[in-house]
């Protein structure tokens, strides 16, 4: 049988500010905004890999926060799990994975194209922060 997935991902803010990022691969995800992170590893905590994921794709030390009530599902087998974060050191730059990050007000939130499974997840972040989830297109 095959072991369930956990991929682990980052709400950055900066104050008021989220950070969005931009997948530049796979070719089926690319384009698509996602909040930046990565698989957990065998033998690997879920914060550790998330620390070690943003630093990898991002080239930042983060302190995590808390984590996102929740998980949500990705393709057959993974599931999504997030954890509210601030960037300790560092200014978050595209290194791995991605080719454009942006931080996003709370007004901005839906003017990138999500990945539609990272929609619930990035509604749940707000709500934890006390922000209005406006839905998509609302
Ligand atoms: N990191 C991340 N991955 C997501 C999100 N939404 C979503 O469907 N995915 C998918 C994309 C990938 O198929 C998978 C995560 O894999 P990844 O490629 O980011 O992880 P990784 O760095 O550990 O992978 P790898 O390159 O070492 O294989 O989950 C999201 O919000 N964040």
């Amino acid at each position: 049988m095959s072991e369930r997935v956990v991929v682990v991902a980052g709400a950055l803010y900066d104050g008021e500010r989220l950070l969005a990022a931009r997948r530049s691969a796979p070719a089926e995800l690319a384009g698509r905004w996602e909040l930046p992170g990565g698989k957990v590893e065998r033998g690997e905590s879920p914060t550790d890999a998330l620390v070690r994921e943003l630093r990898e794709e991002l080239g930042v030390d983060v302190a995590l926060l808390a984590r996102v009530p929740g998980e949500w599902p990705l393709k057959p087998g993974y599931v999504l799990q997030v954890w509210t974060a601030r960037v300790l050191t560092g200014e978050p730059r595209p290194l791995e994975d991605h080719d454009e990050v942006r931080w996003l007000g709370p007004a901005e939130t839906w003017s990138v194209d999500w990945l539609e499974q990272d929609v619930p997840a990035v509604r749940e972040v707000l709500r934890s922060r006390g922000i209005q989830p406006v839905p998509p297109g609302g």
